[in-house]
């Protein structure tokens, strides 16, 4: 059996996907909500509009010991700490966890997998990451992730055991680099947002993803990253995806900043807190990350878009 704790959009829709191998599990926090999900069959707070198969059971509070082959962790990075306090006991007989989130702490500049194992020291962890809108997954359409575990043997485990009809895992031991392909594209997604948002055009939204991508490589390999697994689906294949979609929140919000107009309240935009995590560790590293600091300026409200672009174009010319 999986375990799917955080019954957000993602959550639910990883649950969806993997109810076509065996059951599920999906365990939210708010037993109100677990309620309306067992009546009704479905997420409508989260996921709208998708049925959830009879294959996943919908749980919440504590639960009896059963076999668990993994735990899925689906809640917002900035959430996760408090999320895995609160569950420690449960977390702790779960099997390996596997973190399904996409940021860096703004707090302590620590991974989704490093926060993990600070509450549960010794906890075997792995990240799922890649290009997958929530809705995507649970119509059931196509895509390939990555499944990175330092562990080799678990790793293959998690990656044959999480494998489903729609779901394409490959396999990798660099789980810094996984990390943060998905958290820095988040941060530049809300860059490409706010260009297209102010009316910049789509030729200064590739070339600013384009110098975007060669820092988030500069900044992942300083992080401890190995600088090929930021080509791979964690990062260029995400990157490319949030970067152009309207589905994206990140991106959509950026579109809002660009506009100069308020943004849909409430809603998870995980590259927001990430840009500051980057840009504080930047700081400290010695690091130079212009775009990436022009769009964490634009985040904190310290640049509007013409300001930004014109601190960016006004800088030295030099070699690609
Ligand atoms: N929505 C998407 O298309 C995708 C999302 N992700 C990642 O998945 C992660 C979660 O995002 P979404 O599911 O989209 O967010 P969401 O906003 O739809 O849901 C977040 C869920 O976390 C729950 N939560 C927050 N704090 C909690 C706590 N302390 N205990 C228990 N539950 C708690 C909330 O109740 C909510 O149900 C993010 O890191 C996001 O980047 C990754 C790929 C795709
Ligand atoms: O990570 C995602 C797709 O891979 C979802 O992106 P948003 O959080 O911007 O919606």
């Amino acid at each position: 059996m999986i375990r799917v704790m955080g019954a957000g959009a993602f959550g639910t829709a990883l649950a969806v996907s993997l109810a076509k191998t065996g059951p599920v599990t999906l365990w939210c926090r708010d037993a109100e909500h677990a309620r309306e999900m067992r009546k009704t069959r479905e997420n409508a707070r989260r996921l709208p509009g998708v049925t959830l198969p009879e294959a996943i059971s919908i749980a919440t509070g504590d639960l009896p010991p059963t076999d668990v082959d993994a735990t899925l962790l689906s809640v917002p990075t900035q959430k996760l700490r408090a999320f895995c306090e609160e569950n420690q006991r449960l977390l702790g007989s779960g099997g390996p966890l596997v973190a399904c989130c996409k940021g860096i702490e703004l707090s302590t500049g620590r991974r989704p997998t490093q926060v993990i194992e600070d509450v549960l020291p010794g906890a075997i962890c792995a990240i799922l990451t890649g290009p997958s809108f929530a809705d995507d997954i649970a119509k059931g359409l196509p895509t390939a992730l990555t499944l990175a575990c330092e562990g080799e043997a678990t790793g293959a485990a998690l990656q044959e055991r999480l494998t489903t009809p729609n779901l394409r895992l490959y396999r990798s031991t660099d789980v810094i680099g996984a990390e943060l392909g998905g958290a820095l594209k988040n941060v530049i997604a809300i860059g490409c947002g706010a260009a297209m948002g102010a009316g910049l055009g789509e030729s200064a939204r590739a070339a600013l993803l384009t110098r975007a991508f060669a820092e988030m490589k500069r900044a992942a390999v300083e992080m401890g990253a190995e600088r090929e697994t930021l080509s791979g689906l964690s990062g260029f294949g995400d990157l490319v995806l949030t970067c152009t979609s309207g589905q994206s929140r990140n991106y959509r919000f950026g579109v809002s900043l660009g506009q100069g107009k308020e943004f849909e309240p409430g809603v998870t935009v995980e590259g927001a807190a990430t840009a500051e995590a980057v840009c504080n560790h930047a700081e400290k590293a010695g690091l130079d990350l212009p775009v990436i600091r022009a769009i964490t300026m634009l985040v904190t409200g310290q640049l509007r878009v013409d300001q930004a672009m014109d601190m960016l174009l006004s800088r030295p010319l030099k070699e690609e």
